[in-house]
């Protein structure tokens, strides 16, 4: 048996659907590089680079950091990871995020994951995260679901009228979620291993 292709997945649904959450499960199951857009412009904050102010303000305020500098990111922790499957959670939240990653990085994804929750649910997930945050206030979440619904949405349009998404009901415990999850990895490595 052999992995032919690179293979890349995206994960981008509103935030506190469960990405981060189900990304671990994945990565144990399925032997996937697990990559955060949003972790890792957090490290970037963390590491006292001259874009980290820019970079808090703009997710301070729900707003989608400048694709060059997310996709320079990615692009090392790719280099990085020595693996060839990666999970990259949190990406694409903008058309300029798709257009640009697949113009840098040749790289199409495979499938893109959706996780389709309600908004009372996600509001109510992220308030009692408790993981210290500056994103899990009640002021810029509504930001982060608005930006969602503008920027973020259209692009799983545009995978969905390529027939890449992969829906799940992410308003159900994690575990069952997680079942969910389970059908369309494995039935995906099946169709990728010849
Ligand atoms: N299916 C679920 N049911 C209940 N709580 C959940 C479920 N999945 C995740 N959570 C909890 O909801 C919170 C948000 O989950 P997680 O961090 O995985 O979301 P996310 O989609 O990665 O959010 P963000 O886009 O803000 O990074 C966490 O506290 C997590 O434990
Ligand atoms: N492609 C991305 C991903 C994230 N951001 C910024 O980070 C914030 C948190 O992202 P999570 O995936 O961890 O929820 C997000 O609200 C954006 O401000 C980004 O700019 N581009
Ligand atoms: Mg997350």
């Amino acid at each position: 048996m052999l992995q032919l292709r690179q293979a890349s997945d995206f994960f981008s649904s509103g935030p506190g659907s469960g990405k981060g959450t189900q990304c671990a499960n994945i990565v144990q199951h399925f032997g996937f590089t697990h990559l955060s857009a949003g972790d890792l412009l957090r490290a970037e904050i963390k590491s006292g680079s001259e874009n980290g102010t820019m970079i808090q303000n703009m997710i301070k305020e729900g707003k989608i950091v400048p694709s060059e500098v997310t996709i320079k990111l990615l692009q090392k922790a790719i280099q990085e990871s020595g693996n060839d499957k990666f999970l990259i959670d949190g990406f694409p939240r903008n058309e300029e995020n798709r257009a640009a990653f697949e113009a840098v990085t040749k790289i199409e994804p495979e499938f893109v994951l959706f996780f389709d929750c309600s908004e009372e649910e996600m509001e109510r997930r992220l308030l009692s995260r408790n993981q210290g945050r500056e994103d899990d206030n009640i002021e810029t979440i509504r930001k982060r679901f608005k930006v969602f619904l503008e920027s973020s949405l259209p692009v799983i349009e545009y995978y969905n009228s390529k027939e890449k998404v992969r829906k799940i009901d992410a308003g159900k415990p994690v575990e069952e979620v997680f079942e969910a999850v389970k059908v369309i990895f494995t039935s995906n490595s099946e169709k990728a291993t010849v």
